[in-house]
């Protein structure tokens, strides 16, 4: 199995690092438009490997993407990360024609490859992308509720002081302020999180989930990269191992939840021909609710996308 990680900077090549070291693909090749970065960021990851006792081969490519050719998954992290006070919206004049042509060139010499986009922001991102590359909808997706719930369930673990291995959630909606965790479908060792913690730390915890991304920009002054490299990687694995995981990604929808054409987070089965299947859940009027105002807002920053792409 072929992976190409688009972008070599912290997200990329934290993704490509992950995808050698747990062996979950045979060959990784990083590319970047920084003239020697990628393959400087491969032959890091390759020199580790006797240290690390892995296999996996690490290669980088400036912008030669015959060297991409035949692979099987595409992670894009091309583009500019967001600064304290920016939104994720704010990238989107920048990053829409990075992933435009990247994609372009990955599709003339992947043709068959499944594409997961991880820039931002990342539901018009998955959109630039899946029109650019034609394919079905099934094979174009974007990462971002494996990292929403993950955040979510480290800070369950850190407040109910128990294993974040026992916590499952699953949450809905685009990748921003108007996500939606969904308290209902958040367990810890099987016991619903109601029954464990206080309504208004709950509320707190998800508050917290939703401006994650933000915290992690205001400590550091750039955007998180382990976690969301880790995330892409997990999201790599379940297709290449047919491992049939069910995990929240960006996808368009097609009629689910009672939307259309809106590339939003749903739970999906995820196995080696992308999205296997998309999972409705019966919401409540008040997640309904939710759903839609997250809706609105990604479908607001498509028009913009699409402005953009018809000038
Ligand atoms: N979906 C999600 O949950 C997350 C998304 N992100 C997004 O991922 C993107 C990357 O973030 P970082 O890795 O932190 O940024 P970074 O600046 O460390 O790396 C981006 C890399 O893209 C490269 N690049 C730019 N244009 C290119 C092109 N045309 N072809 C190939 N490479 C190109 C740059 O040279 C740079 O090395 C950002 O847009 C960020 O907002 C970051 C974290 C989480
Ligand atoms: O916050 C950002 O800009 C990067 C991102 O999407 C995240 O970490 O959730």
């Amino acid at each position: 199995m072929k992976v190409t990680v688009v972008g070599a900077g912290n997200v990329g090549a934290t993704c490509a690092d992950v995808l050698a070291y747990r062996e979950i693909v045979n060959e990784v090749v990083l590319v970047d438009i920084k003239e020697g970065f990628s393959e400087g960021k491969a032959l890091d990851i390759w020199q580790k490997a006797p240290i690390d006792l892995y296999d996996t081969r690490t290669t980088g490519s400036t912008n030669d993407y015959s060297k991409t050719a035949g692979s099987d998954v595409v992670v894009i992290t091309s583009g500019l990360p967001r600064k304290p006070g920016m939104t994720r919206d704010d990238l989107i004049e920048t990053n829409a024609g990075i992933v435009r042509s990247v994609t372009e060139q990955v599709v003339q010499h992947s043709p068959e490859a499944i594409i997961i986009v991880v820039s931002n922001p990342l539901d018009v991102m998955t959109y630039q992308a899946h029109i650019t590359s034609r394919m079905p909808r099934t094979k174009v997706m974007g990462m971002a509720g494996i990292l929403d719930t993950a955040r979510y369930r480290a800070f369950l673990a850190e407040e109910l002081n128990v294993s974040p291995k026992d916590i499952q959630a699953m949450l809905l909606g685009g990748h921003g302020d108007t996500m939606v965790p969904l308290p209902r479908y958040t367990t810890v060792s099987g016991i619903p999180v109601t029954e464990l913690i206080a309504k208004d730390r709950l509320e707190a915890i998800i508050e917290r989930t939703k401006f994650g991304g933000g915290e992690l920009v205001k400590l550091m002054g750039t955007s998180a990269w382990y976690a969301p490299g880790s995330a892409a990687a997990q999201m790599v694995e379940s297709i290449v191992k047919d491992q049939r995981h069910i995990y929240p990604v960006c996808i368009k929808l097609e009629g689910e939840y009672g939307i259309d054409g809106t590339y939003l987070g749903v739970p999906v089965v995820l196995g080696k021909n992308g999205v296997e299947k998309v999972i409705e859940l019966q919401l409540n009027e008040q997640e309904m609710e939710l759903m839609q105002t997250s809706n609105r807002h990604v479908r607001e920053v498509m028009d913009v996308l699409d402005r953009m792409n018809n000038k």
